[in-house]
């Protein structure tokens, strides 16, 4: 399948009052035609400034950028007809109303049926008789979803879309995105917080400090959490016995008690354990949040 977008060794780096700052630093991605892509790091990791670098707002330092194929910057007019984009910093002019915006702005992508927006406005519960700035964070941002989603693009780049959304609503937009991919659509979505995302992306990228630092499927990543055991035997037990089992490391076995960690599969463990009388049994797993924190942190391994 081609890619949506393809970036190879990208570089930007801001110079302000002398001062260099690196947004990114020699980002490779591909996000394939049809998945839901995640896009996840922590603030100041540069999740904006590589979502500005597709829509052309600001220019790389060096490297390559195509998306559907086209040059941001070449091709900048017949990208934005295909795209959607909700900036991280949506801001439309508060003295109009959402309704009379949205058809603004319809009419600038070459016309969206009134239909259309009453319908996206009604999913997401957005008074489209209101004004802009009389408007919550939450119902603005519902104004900036319904206008990246309203022309039915082919690619949809949304910065923090779930920002300021209600759980109600961030069900309403995991649908809608859902939808989307089901339709063949691309969605590339940036987030800093990973459970916003884990139930509708395909794959993640997780950055920090502007490199990459794993990209897997949101299967592939749960996989590679691990379990921490703790076992009370009835009698004591010998250490020899488990160390080396598949998957077991840091092992300690103190007279009937044993702890240790678990990658992967616990079968070959529960099997030893088996072997003996268990008077007490513990397994706490390190959930996808742990793991993403170990991630933005650095200190995954
Ligand atoms: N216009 C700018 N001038 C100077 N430095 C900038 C500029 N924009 C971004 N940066 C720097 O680039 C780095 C990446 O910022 P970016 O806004 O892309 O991060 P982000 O992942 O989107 O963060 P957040 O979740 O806080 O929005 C940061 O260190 C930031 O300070």
């Amino acid at each position: 399948m081609s890619a949506a977008i393809e970036l190879t060794e990208l570089t930007k780096t801001y110079v302000s009052r002398r001062v260099v700052r690196r947004g990114l630093s020699g980002l490779d991605l591909t996000v394939r035609t049809g998945e839901v892509f995640g896009y996840l790091g922590p603030n100041g990791a540069g999740k904006s400034t590589t979502i500005r670098l597709l829509l052309d707002l600001i220019r790389p330092t060096s490297g390559g950028i195509r998306v559907l194929g086209l040059d941001p910057r070449a091709d900048a007019e017949r990208l934005h007809r295909r795209i959607g984009y909700l900036a991280g910093d949506f801001v439309v002019d508060g003295r109009q109303r959402a309704g009379e915006c949205l058809a603004f702005l319809g009419g600038l992508r070459g016309g969206v049926p009134a239909r259309r927006i009453t319908e996206l406005a009604d999913r997401l519960e957005l008074d489209l008789g209101a004004r802009i700035k009389s408007l919550s964070k939450g119902n603005r941002q519902k104004v900036g979803l319904v206008q990246a989603f309203m022309h039915d693009p082919e690619l949809l780049i949304l910065d923090e879309p779930t920002s300021g959304l209600d759980p109600l609503v961030q069900q309403t937009f995991s649908d809608m995105v859902t939808e989307a991919r089901a339709a063949g659509r691309t969605v590339f979505m940036s987030s800093h917080i990973m459970s916003e995302v884990e139930a509708v992306a395909d794959r993640v990228a997780i950055i920090r400090e502007g490199r990459l630092v794993t990209t897997d499927t949101v299967a592939g990543l749960r996989a590679r959490s691990f379990l921490r055991v703790r076992v009370d035997f009835a009698v004591p037990v010998a250490a020899a016995e488990f160390a080396g089992l598949p998957g077991v490391t840091d092992l300690t076995v103190d007279g009937t008690t044993l702890a240790c960690r678990v990658d992967g599969s616990p079968d070959a463990l529960v099997k030893a354990i088996g072997r003996h009388t268990v008077t007490g049994l513990r397994a706490d797993g390190q959930d996808l949040e742990e793991l993403f924190h170990a991630y933005y942190t650095g200190r995954a391994a």
